[in-house]
């Protein structure tokens, strides 16, 4: 008889613990208990660190199940496999001193006098494990607090992959971006042997509600890589915090920090009204966005805030590539004032590509329309969905109106605010709720009839005036009426165009 006996710092256990929770005799057993999450403390500890040596393949991610029937604590299972009798237990080792925690055991008994047998079992887990997750990424925060021996980063959240055909850019940026990066992770020989660092970085820059952080994590899933999000904001982030976090970092994964231009200004940073991104029309032009770094203009009209950051630029820079700053890593960074970032933090070597995002040219405006219009596909289209509309029978429902036209920033937000401010407020409350609610069923649209109703929607959209954000939250007030949407949009530019005018003069 062999025993196997895993501890949770190992990704092992989690492939193992998955593929538990799949095998008939857990799911008929009585007592089980049920995962959302990773069994264990797997979520801390980056998936560099679990590499078990000898083990095929390569671990460098880890990726979680959403909910997993796994062995109740002390009770013993029994399971026959290929043939084989396999018990296993899940036990609790109460000895905390090296972790400051009950670490959990996963423990397997099998019947076999040969060693590959437990091999090959691991192998079908793993490979079970990585179909099972083959379609989200992870994303990590550091986390201080934690115990001296645990890993300073936890999983947040994980997401499932965005396509990145679903980021509409300007000719190629996706393209660009993302053979860049493929080219450089397969390049670690020719930065070894020239004595270059090997890491990258890429620089996002222009107008919220564009489509940068969308298109980090999609490129994240291209690559399968894990992100890691560095927060230069975050409340007790320093010098020293942010050097740890990024010495902590694995060795392929992707680092981002978000609004990199908020750590060095004093807490300048966006409003909370656009970081919104989908609700308003945003005020930087193309033009305040294409300025160089340290030009020190200001790009719009936004409010500011503080934050207490203690992180120094030389802390910064020291950090992404003093010695502790990770070989392997693709650091993105996004931030919309370019111009407020220090020449030195975007030089080469620190951010190799600097991209320009706009505001959406009617080209994006016409493909986002037609993206979010198109039929859906797989079981979310129902027989109902799928009745195909024809000449008159698109002219659904009724036409524009002044109601249709309004915008969520028309109603509450501005209410209560002024009656938050204790100024005399309109008697008329603003209605319960606003906003549509979500139904599914859409109209299917034939190619020839979604190509029309985009082409008239993009007429109708001002070149580099709004934020994909925004007109993607235009759209999803009209989620199953493409033609009202077409219909009511000058409507809507109109209206929206002289929100910001005010917004300006006031
Ligand atoms: N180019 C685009 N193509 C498709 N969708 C987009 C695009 N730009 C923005 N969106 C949509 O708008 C929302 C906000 O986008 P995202 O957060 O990526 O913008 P951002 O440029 O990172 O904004 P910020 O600077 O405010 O962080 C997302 O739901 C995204 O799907």
């Amino acid at each position: 008889m062999m025993t196997r006996e895993t501890k949770p710092s190992l990704l092992i256990t989690e492939w193992l613990m998955s593929w538990l929770s799949n095998q008939p005799a857990l799911r008929k057993a009585q007592n089980v208990s049920i995962w959302t999450q990773p069994p264990f403390d797997l979520a801390g500890i980056p998936p560099h660190m679990y590499m078990e040596a000898g083990f095929p393949g390569n671990t460098r991610r880890e990726k979680d199940i959403t909910l997993q029937m796994v062995p109740s604590v002390a009770e013993v299972y029994t399971l026959w496999h290929r043939g084989r009798w396999l018990q296993a237990s899940r036990i609790v080792d109460t000895n905390t001193v090296y972790t400051g925690h009950a670490e959990q055991i996963l423990s397997l008994r099998m019947m076999t006098w040969n060693r590959k047998m437990l091999r090959s079992l691991i192998q079908e887990a793993r490979e079970a494990h990585d179909i099972a997750s083959d379609n989200v990424i992870n994303v990590y925060v550091f986390e201080t607090g934690r115990h001296m021996y645990s890993m300073p980063w936890r999983r947040l959240a994980t997401r499932p992959k965005r396509p990145i055909q679903s980021i509409i850019l300007d000719h190629g940026i996706q393209k660009l971006i993302l053979e860049d990066a493929k080219d450089f992770l397969q390049s670690k020989a020719w930065y070894t042997e020239r004595g270059i660092p090997f890491r990258r970085g890429y620089l996002l820059h222009g107008v919220p509600g564009s489509g940068k952080t969308s298109l980090i994590h999609s490129i994240a899933g291209e690559l399968d890589l894990n992100v890691y999000l560095i927060s230069l904001s975050r409340a007790g982030m320093d010098d020293t915090m942010l050097t740890e976090s990024i010495a902590g970092l694995p060795e392929q994964c992707i680092a981002l920090m978000e609004d990199i231009d908020v750590a060095f200004h004093h807490g300048v940073t966006r409003d909370s009204d656009s970081s919104d991104s989908s609700s308003s029309l945003n005020s930087s032009s193309p033009d305040s966005q294409s300025q160089t770094p340290g030009a020190h203009k200001d790009t719009g009209n936004k409010q500011t805030k503080t934050i207490e950051s203690r992180v120094s630029l030389s802390g910064l820079l020291n950090a992404l590539d003093g010695i502790g700053a990770q070989e392997g890593r693709i650091l993105f960074a996004t931030t919309n004032r370019y111009s407020a970032l220090d020449p030195a933090l975007c030089r080469p070597g620190r951010m190799d590509l600097h991209v320009e995002f706009h505001n959406a040219s009617r080209g994006q405006a016409e493909e986002l329309f037609r993206r979010f219009f198109r039929p859906t596909s797989g079981k979310e289209t129902s027989t109902a969905d799928s009745d195909q509309v024809n000449g008159d029978d698109l002219d659904l429902g009724a036409s524009s109106s002044e109601e249709e036209c309004e915008t969520m920033t028309d109603f509450q937000p501005k209410y209560y605010l002024a009656k938050e401010s204790g100024m005399d407020v309109s008697k008329e409350p603003p209605p319960a709720y606003v906003g549509v609610t979500h139904r599914q069923r859409a109209p299917h649209l034939s190619p020839e009839q979604l190509d029309e109703l985009a082409a008239r929607f993009a007429v109708s959209i001002p070149e580099r005036k709004f934020s994909m954000a925004a007109l993607q939250g235009y759209l999803m007030t009209y989620k199953v009426r493409p033609v009202q949407a077409v219909e009511n949009i000058a409507c809507w530019v109109a209206k929206e165009l002289s929100n910001k005018k005010q917004d300006v003069i006031s």
